[in-house]
């Protein structure tokens, strides 16, 4: 298990798990991390809000008038059919496009549109759904390249082998072992990305986004394209990463099965309306869920699988 430093403020009773993982700093269990900020404030404030956003494309209206809100270290799922705006919403909070109306919270900060390329120095990382990974580059490497964002050596300094250099390479390689083996990969550590089975290939991209620490990961249909075993593995490494680095989680997938026993609260989009948000229990019993979902899922799909 990976052992991790933790800053926590005491005036506006968050707590931020910013710090990289070490080998020396005992981890603090979920527990306690969640008792002090309680003591301070009993409503959380959210890691990031999206207010009244609405996106078009043309004269086809992608999102509207969306709302929601993700508490610190919740996995919270956006879920809905073919088309109902799922990408959509993921690239208006990665910063990939800016909507028609509305704000994005992310970092304590209100955006028109979230800057992209300071999105990571904002404590967002996230994979994609289809797969982006250095296919020549090993696992190693690929994860390394996680952290291409926080190097503050220059490149003459990384070519010549400049002390800040050396140490920041130290220091990467470190980190990238410690999330390998957090993710049992670290057999897979010297091969080739591109050579790994389906399943590891995205898994290697979790890695590569969690490297850095974020305090929110964006997950674009993780378990698209897996296997029941595969699926059900993957459900268990995104829990333990909320529960044992506190991150939190934003999940978006298409399958509501697979959610269901994964999430704390899942928001539901059908033709880029939002149709329902609440706990597991209280979307399943949803008429409009079930309207949305009919004839696209078997009415066991939306039983605790995973
Ligand atoms: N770049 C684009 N240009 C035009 N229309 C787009 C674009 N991106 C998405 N759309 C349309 O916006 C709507 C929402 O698409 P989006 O990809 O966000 O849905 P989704 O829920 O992610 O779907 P899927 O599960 O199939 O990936 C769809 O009708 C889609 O055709």
């Amino acid at each position: 298990m990976l052992d991790t430093h933790y800053t926590f403020s005491a005036l506006d009773g968050s707590a931020s798990f910013r710090e990289f993982p070490s080998v020396n700093v005992q981890l603090p269990n979920r527990a306690s991390r969640v008792q002090a900020p309680v003591a301070l404030s009993l409503t959380p404030q959210p890691v990031l809000a999206l207010d009244d956003v609405t996106l078009s494309f043309g004269g086809l209206t992608a999102l509207a008038e969306i709302s929601l809100s993700v508490n610190p270290g919740e996995i919270r799922a956006i879920i809905g059919p073919n088309g109902a705006g799922k990408s959509s919403l993921i690239n208006i909070i990665s910063g990939l496009y800016r909507p028609d109306t509305g704000f994005i919270t992310l970092g304590g900060q209100v955006f028109r549109q979230v800057p992209a390329s300071r999105a990571a120095r904002l404590g967002l990382a996230r994979t994609f759904q289809n797969l982006a990974l250095f296919k020549g580059l090993t696992v190693l490497e690929n994860v390394m390249a996680g952290l291409a964002f926080t190097r503050r050596s220059t490149f003459i300094g990384q070519a010549f082998g400049l002390p800040r250099a050396r140490r920041e390479d130290r220091d990467a390689r470190e980190r990238a072992h410690s999330i390998l083996s957090f993710l049992k990969l670290e057999a897979h550590a010297d091969r080739l990305a591109g050579s790994l089975p389906y399943g590891l290939q995205k898994r290697v991209e979790m890695a590569r986004a969690l490297v850095a620490n974020p305090e929110i990961l964006l997950l674009d249909e993780p378990m698209a394209g897996m296997t029941v075993t595969e699926k059900q593995e993957m459900a268990g490494f995104i829990r333990s990463v909320r529960d044992d680095y506190g991150t939190t989680i934003i999940l978006i997938e298409h399958d509501i099965g697979v959610v269901m026993g994964l999430s704390d609260r899942i928001a539901v989009l059908d033709y880029g309306r939002k149709i329902a948000d609440g706990t597991p229990a209280e979307v399943r019993a949803d008429q409009a869920v079930i309207d949305a979902y009919l004839g696209v899922a078997r009415h066991d799909d939306f039983e605790e699988g995973i």
